[in-house]
């Protein structure tokens, strides 16, 4: 087994979701079919609530954003026949989501909506969270050896805390001392990651970030973060130089803790 050792002045684990804590298919298989053959259904039962009302408008100004993208679908706002224009908001909602969902696209406003979609499944018990059998004791281990686990993922913190609530494992929040999504700034970024070092009060080489996506490694590493990337089952391949320039671990119980 290889074994990357955590640099001593590391205090705060950072962590990714999809490819990292979670395998892919469980997000592709489970999480976005549920999506797909709910939104519609949502739509029109949650449409007057005020939650799913800002949903609506935070992908309206996305999709004004998208503009100039190929085969973006514009959410229109309401005017003239009443009946009718619900309909077809609903329907450009749900082209929207179809549309940015095949794109794997992470913004906030299709987070969001779909943090809130998943809640009910979860909540009733018809979904439950797939973890690695490695990430529960290892993130275990590395409280008792005194950091701090934080979560940074394109999902949204309400689906975050979905996940870590309601998982194969039972409720695992509370290992968790907090969760960042891209409201502090997108993964690709580095100035996301010298932001999330603000918030938790520590400096950006106290953090060691884990992830499947080398994009990712590459920001937090400019934001001088320590990075390694996760090689799990099903995640993308990694170039020869990608594989040759990160620290790579198959499984957390390959990061060695110098204080355990
Ligand atoms: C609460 S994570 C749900 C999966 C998801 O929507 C996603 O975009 C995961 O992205 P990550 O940044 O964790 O790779
Ligand atoms: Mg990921």
């Amino acid at each position: 087994m290889v074994v990357v050792s955590v640099p001593a002045e590391v205090t705060v684990i950072l962590l990714d979701i999809e490819g990292t804590t979670t395998p892919i298919a469980f997000v592709k298989d489970t999480l976005f079919p549920y999506i797909k053959e709910n939104v519609k259904e949502y739509l029109q039962t949650h449409w007057d609530e005020e939650e799913c009302q800002q949903d609506v408008s935070l992908l309206r100004k996305q999709a004004e954003e998208d503009a100039h993208l190929d085969g973006v679908v514009p959410i229109p706002v309401a005017s003239g026949n009443a009946v009718d224009d619900l309909q077809q908001m609903i329907q450009a909602v749900v082209d929207n989501v179809y549309w940015q969902m095949s794109h794997d696209r992470k913004t906030t406003a299709l987070k969001q909506l779909q943090g809130h979609m998943w809640k009910a499944a979860f909540t009733a018990g018809r979904m439950k969270a797939e973890f690695f059998a490695d990430v529960v004791p290892a993130v275990r281990r590395w409280r008792e050896a005194g950091m701090k686990v934080y979560i940074y993922s394109s999902g949204s913190v309400e689906a975050q805390k979905l996940l870590f609530g309601h998982s194969t494992e039972g409720d695992i929040l509370e290992l968790i001392d907090g969760h960042f999504d891209t409201k502090i700034g997108h993964k690709v970024e580095s100035e996301s990651y010298r932001k999330i070092a603000d918030s938790i009060g520590c400096l950006t080489n106290n953090i060691l970030f884990l992830t499947d996506v080398t994009l990712e490694a590459s920001a937090a590493e400019e934001a001088d973060v320590h990075v390694a990337v996760v090689v799990r089952p099903g995640n993308a391949g990694l170039t020869d130089d990608e594989k040759t320039y990160y620290n790579l671990i198959t499984s957390f119980s390959e990061l060695y803790l110098p204080s355990t």
